[in-house]
């Protein structure tokens, strides 16, 4: 097995513990869903072991993966969306943490193929738009990672609704791809249910974009000040 560089132990430890927060939004059941990380300063991701129970997740669990989604170190096999991960972080520099998830309300949406609308401020300041809708695609193999990475590049969604399927997110870090997922979930709920008592309205674009700019630029607490 490959010597792996002191980053990976890292990595597979930060991992194996954003899976929990999945548990913690309920975005997961049983063992559906995944979340993958790029090994700072390698060609070699971190990703979640196949079909293996949250509460059964340890660091040494973490599979090691090169970029083409082969094995470099690990006891288990690797996520059966390794591929889908893999193909990202090779089309996207730079993303950081790739997350999937089966989440109820967004893999409704999902189901019926329709966007999610941008119709309140909160989808503004995580999503900047819509939250769109990728091609359906098999699972393993190029397809899904394909999907994503034409549904995403050059939009500012970090979430896409693989149509039939379920949610994957991007981020520069695995955080930031969790979080675009809990806040994915929050907001189909809420625009579903807003949608059960009448048509919803998408924000004009100038306070979407006014809303984004000031929630990515100057929203919490700035680098250098006291939190
Ligand atoms: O949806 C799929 C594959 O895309 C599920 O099998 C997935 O959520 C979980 O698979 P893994 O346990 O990561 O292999």
């Amino acid at each position: 097995m490959t010597a792996l560089p002191p980053a990976a132990e890292h990595t597979r430890a930060e991992v194996c513990a954003l899976h929990a927060e999945l548990l913690r939004w309920n975005l997961v059941t049983w063992t559906s869903g995944n979340i993958s990380a790029r090994i700072p300063g390698t060609d070699l991701i971190a990703i979640k072991p196949s079909g293996v129970t949250y509460d059964d997740l340890t660091p040494e669990s973490i599979v090691v993966c090169d970029l083409n989604g082969a094995v470099a170190e690990g006891r288990h096999a690797p996520s059966s969306d390794t591929d889908a991960h893999a193909y990202v972080y090779r089309a996207m520099p730079e993303v950081g943490g790739v997350v999937h998830t089966h989440s109820p309300y967004a893999t409704a949406w999902a189901a019926r193929n329709e966007p999610i609308p941008c119709a309140i401020t909160a989808m503004a300041d995580e999503f900047g738009d819509d939250i769109p809708v990728g091609p359906f695609a098999l699972i393993g193999g190029d397809d899904i990672g394909k999907g994503i990475v034409a549904t995403l590049s050059g939009h500012r969604s970090p979430a896409v609704l693989m149509s039939g399927h379920g949610v994957f997110t991007i981020g520069p870090d695995p955080k930031a791809a969790v979080k675009a997922a809990v806040m994915c979930e929050d907001v189909a709920r809420t625009v579903h249910l807003a949608r059960q008592n009448g048509p919803v309205e998408r924000l004009p674009q100038h306070h979407i974009d006014a809303l984004y700019d000031r929630y990515q630029n100057v929203y919490g607490q700035r680098r250098g000040t006291d939190s």
